[in-house]
Order: structure tokens, then sequence, then C-alpha cells
């Protein structure tokens, strides 16, 4: 069995690595660091990078980076998937110094979503000191934040990341896509299932049914008080950002954010406040309702 300790990096593809490291530094607030190849690495914490952004032929999503706890849980990880007969790649040594890992090993789920599991991640523990000045983001063993994945091939999707990769449920959400925004009068509900892997995120992992052409619905980076929240809108306004929900609180996770547009095409939420969860007293439930307050997401689509 594969145990995963959290979302430790998501990779970007990118045209324009300008883009990515305008909008990282003076949007989201975080530091940017040259990589190989014309590539940037987004710094959030003590680690050298969480966002990574390989220069590449288009502008999206490419993959999630999922932290193992070291060289035996990676080599269980390989054993298990040869026994379930699951192609997976090695990375070589040049991506593995690209990413700041001992080995890494990707494997792509059924509706094609790239996972990178990984240990031994290399770090400089140089201290996190924001260009514009946010205090800080909340990472640590939470990982970084949570990515909700498009998953077209539900159900094949959703046996795979649970009984292969290991996580786990933590609760159910299904809607009808508004008839303003879908040619199909009779578009049936689309699920999104929330999973956790072994850390307290309420969810690390989304995936809804639907396809994305940038491969990501969204990435979710949290920070340190609410007025970094706000400041953050502050700065979507004066740089222009496209927002893609107003603020609200999450009934799941009670996360208070807001979403916008990156460079990638993907969206990225910001938020404060996100839950910490005791799995042993948890009991998976299904919400009816997306926010305790706010989240209009028709802004997106005007
Ligand atoms: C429902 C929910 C709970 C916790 C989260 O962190 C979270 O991102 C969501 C919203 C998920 C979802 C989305 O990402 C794409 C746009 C969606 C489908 C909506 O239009 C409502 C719910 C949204
Ligand atoms: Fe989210």
């Amino acid at each position: 069995m594969i145990e995963l300790r959290g979302l430790g990096y998501i990779v970007a593809e990118s045209t324009d690595t300008a883009a990515w490291r305008h909008y990282g530094e003076q949007v989201l607030g975080m530091m940017s660091l040259d990589a190989p190849d014309g590539g940037l690495a987004l710094k959030m914490d003590e680690r050298a990078a969480r966002i990574h952004v390989v220069k590449g032929e288009r502008d999206g999503y490419l993959a999630s980076g999922w932290e193992l706890a070291g060289e035996q849980a990676f080599q269980a990880a390989q054993d298990s998937l040869r026994q379930r007969d699951i192609a997976f790649q090695l990375a070589d040594s040049a991506t593995c110094a690209a990413r700041h890992v001992q080995q890494m090993l990707w494997v792509a789920d059924p509706s094609g979503n790239r996972h990178e599991l990984y240990w031994g991640v290399k770090t400089d523990f140089r201290r996190f000191a924001s260009p514009i000045g946010v205090s800080g983001f909340v990472t640590g063993e939470l990982g970084l934040g949570h990515v909700v994945l498009p998953a077209p091939d539900f159900d094949r999707t959703y046996g795979f990341l649970k009984d292969v990769l290991g996580f786990q449920l933590s609760d159910i959400f299904r809607m009808r896509i508004p008839p303003e925004f879908t040619p199909d009068p009779a578009e049936p509900e689309k699920r999104i299932y929330f999973l956790h892997c072994a850390n307290g995120r309420h969810h690390s992992l989304g995936i809804f049914e639907m396809s994305a052409p940038s491969g990501c619905i969204h990435a979710m980076v949290e920070v340190e008080s609410m007025d970094e929240v706000g400041r953050a809108l502050d700065r979507v306004r004066q740089h222009g950002v496209k927002m893609s929900a107003t603020l609200g609180r999450h009934c799941n996770d009670r996360m208070t954010s807001f979403y916008m547009k990156t460079p990638g095409g993907f969206d990225m939420e910001y938020g404060h406040g996100g839950l910490v969860v005791d799995w042993d007293h948890h009991s998976v439930y299904e919400a009816t309702a997306v926010s305790l307050w706010g989240h209009d997401f028709s802004i997106g689509f005007q």
C-alpha cells in the first residue's frame, strides 16, 4: 500500500516564464528563483521550490508532486505498482535534480493526470522572505495546499487514486452546471470528490468530473492571516488579474478564499483558515452547498 504524506510541489508548463515570475512575486507574494533550461521555481517556505515552472510548448499544468516518507516507501510504491501491472516511469537524474529530490517516478491516472511520487527533497532551508511582504504560507506537514484535477473518466480515476495511490475520501459534492454555462441543457450532474493523504489538510486533491484544457481546475495556497487574503485581493485589482470567484468560505474545509486566473490558464485559490482534520474522528459526508457565504463563480464567466 502506498502512503502519500502530502502535496509537495506542483509543476506548470509555460511559454512565458516571465509572466509566471511577475505573477508569482507580485500577486502571490512568493520568491522566484531561476531553474535549469529557462525554467523558474517559486518558493513559499523553507523549501527551495514549491511551484516549478518549466519551459514548454504550451501554457498549462504538468504534474502534481506527492511526497513519500523515504527510500523504503519509494521502493514499496514501485513494488506495489509493478504488482498491479501499472506502467510508471522512473525520472532521470536531470529531472530529479530539477525537482530537488533524490528519486521520483511518475504515473498517469485514468484521466491522464500526471502524478509524481518522490522521496528525499533537497532544500537549503533559506528562510522565506516575500518580495512584497507576505508574512508566510501554511505548509509544513500539511503540504503546499491542494489541487483539483479534471477527471472525465471519473469512476476509474477515483478507483486508481483510492486503491493504487492510497488517497482517502474526505467528502463528496455534486453539482449541475448552471444552464447559462453549458451548451447541453440535459447536462448530467458532475461529481467532485475531495481526497486526503496522510496529513490533516481536509483535501490535498480534488477530482472534478469534467475535462480541462489546461490540465488543472485549480491549485490552492493558504496564507497565515485573513489580512494576507485581503492584501492579495488588493494586488489582484492593482495588477488587473482576472478573478474566477469572489471571496467566500467553503463548507467542507472552512477555508476563506477567492479564486483567480494564473498564467497557466488554470485557477489559483488563495485562502486562509482551513480546517486541520483529525481523521480518527471524521466521517465522510456529502455537502450540498459549496460555501457558507460568498464564492460567486459566475464572475469567472463574465
Ligand atoms: C466546493 C469546494 C470545496 C472546497 C474547495 O477547496 C473548493 O475549491 C471547492 C470548489 C470546487 C469547484 C471548482 O474548483 C471549480 C468551479 C466549481 C465547480 C463551481 O462552479 C462550484 C464549485 C467549484
Ligand atoms: Fe479548492
